[in-house]
């Protein structure tokens, strides 16, 4: 329901809220979608009254409730369903397609179908299963078809190896940060960032997935190329390790998630190019340019995989459904995602710890100035109020480790910089356990920059 205008003489428009009960139930035909946006403030709640529904390839089981927040999104049903909403909504529609080929969201099943087959033959021979990377421009769906993907596997009993080598968008894992989960039981449709909790500790209803992270610190793979290869080569050897060591893992294979590229643009194409090569994809999912589908399908026209497979590259519609998200929204998103590692959410509560510690026994570094000539890494860095509020990574490695190992290690966990008093030379510190700080490198990142005090 939305806000009913009321005129009253020399006052203008006063929006009122509207006295009615704001539950609605909305009947969708088979693959027909409920597409809703719902504000970082508000929240809706949704129940599957009959039928069947899909949130980004999760079942919605019947009668459930489900509480959404902070998104914007669709639910999709293949055999037609009934919904129930209750809450208000910033903007929803229901797209209504002809026949179900009409949906884009065909292509993803018939997809799906064609990773399954190979899947059961890799199984067979003990072979890899497909390695899939998606790729497209800004806003074309990657990440929603990468979920999809994953869990219509994950539905099947398979357990693919999902990555995310975008760092624009955490999965499983902050905002600048790129990594790797095994995904072998249902994603969470509730969870903040879509894929589920971000492991910190504590009981949780979803089974947490525990996924390998290493710590990128910028939003674009551009800002900083040579780095970000780097990572996607240590990401790539974690996941090949993975794939060497679990046969039900190695016969599911991988899906890659990736950064938005421009149509044209040469370095994009060859970040591409080295996530291709260092996962040995074989098959290339472009969605919505058939510009992007026909440099790429020339590119791995004579390449073959590691393994000596074709390259296939696939071009696949973009839905009209996919929509922008603004700048204010994502930083809200990212702030969710940081809350929830250290506070949990309504169905796992978290307690850090705050801890003080002396400027002298920590060991902070942070990210270089990137300079295309210069050999960069990572600079010590004293502690100072201007830390405060960020956010740093906790490196697997040891302080006397050289800092490009420190850089290029993982990601053991996340702390906050809740306070700095230089005066005493000393630093409030929120952690999701406690522990010792002084034992780890802590790197500082250049993004996403702090707007929330956590602690306020
Ligand atoms: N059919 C749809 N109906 C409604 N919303 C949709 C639909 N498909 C995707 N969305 C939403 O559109 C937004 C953008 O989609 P998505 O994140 O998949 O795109 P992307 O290509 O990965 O974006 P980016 O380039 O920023 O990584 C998300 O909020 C997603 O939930």
């Amino acid at each position: 329901m939305g806000l009913a205008a009321m005129s009253i003489p020399g006052l203008g428009q006063i929006p009122v809220q509207a006295a009615v009960s704001s539950t609605r139930t909305i009947s969708l035909r088979p693959a027909w979608e409920w597409r809703f946006q719902v504000p970082a403030g508000g929240s809706i709640t949704v129940k599957v009254l009959s039928g069947t529904a899909e949130k980004d390839g999760v079942e919605l089981p019947l009668r459930n409730s489900y509480t959404f927040s902070g998104i914007k999104s669709k639910i999709l049903t293949w055999h037609g369903c009934e919904l129930e909403v209750d809450g208000r909504c910033d903007r929803d529609s229901v797209a209504e397609y002809p026949n179900p080929v009409a949906n884009p969201a065909t292509s993803h099943i018939n997809l799906h179908a064609r990773l399954s087959d190979m899947r059961v033959d890799a199984t067979r021979q003990r072979r890899e299963g497909p390695r899939v990377l998606v790729v497209g421009p800004p806003n074309s769906g990657k990440t929603t078809l990468v979920k999809t993907l994953t869990s219509y596997a994950t539905r099947q009993g398979y357990q693919v190896i999902t990555v995310n080598a975008d760092p624009k968008e955490g999965m499983l894992s902050l905002a600048g940060t790129l990594s790797a989960s095994v995904f072998a039981t249902v994603m969470d449709p509730e969870a903040v960032d879509g894929w589920g909790s971000t492991p910190t500790s504590g009981p949780s209803t979803v089974p947490v997935k525990l996924p390998m992270v290493f710590h990128y610190g910028r939003e674009s793979p551009e800002e900083d190329e040579d780095f970000y290869r780097e990572l996607v080569a240590r990401l790539a050897g974690a996941v090949s390790g993975r794939l060497s060591e679990d046969e039900e893992v190695r016969g599911s294979g991988v899906i890659v998630d990736s950064m938005g590229i421009s149509e044209g643009g040469q370095v994009g194409m060859d970040l591409v190019a080295h996530i291709v090569d260092e996962f040995s994809i074989n098959i290339v999912v472009v969605i919505g340019s058939p510009k992007i589908h026909a440099d790429l399908t020339t590119r791995f026209a004579s390449e073959k995989t590691s393994l000596g497979e074709q390259i296939q590259v696939v071009a696949l519609d973009k839905s009209d459904g996919v929509v922008e998200r603004d700048e204010a929204f994502l930083q809200h998103s990212r702030e969710a995602v940081i809350k929830e590692y250290f506070f949990g959410d309504a169905k796992r509560t978290l307690s850090p710890q705050i801890q003080q510690a002396d400027f002298d026994a920590l060991t902070i570094y942070k990210l270089a100035d990137y300079s295309p000539d210069e050999k960069h890494s990572l600079v010590t860095e004293e502690p100072s109020s201007v830390m405060q509020h960020w956010t740093f990574a906790v490196m697997n490695a040891s302080v006397r480790d050289s800092p490009d190992v420190v850089r290029a290690a993982n990601v053991m966990g996340f702390v906050y910089v809740a306070d700095v008093d230089e005066d005493r030379r000393k630093m409030k510190i929120l952690a999701p356990v406690s522990g010792r700080l002084g034992d780890r490198p802590l790197v500082w990142g250049r993004w996403p920059e702090p707007y929330i005090n956590l602690l306020g």
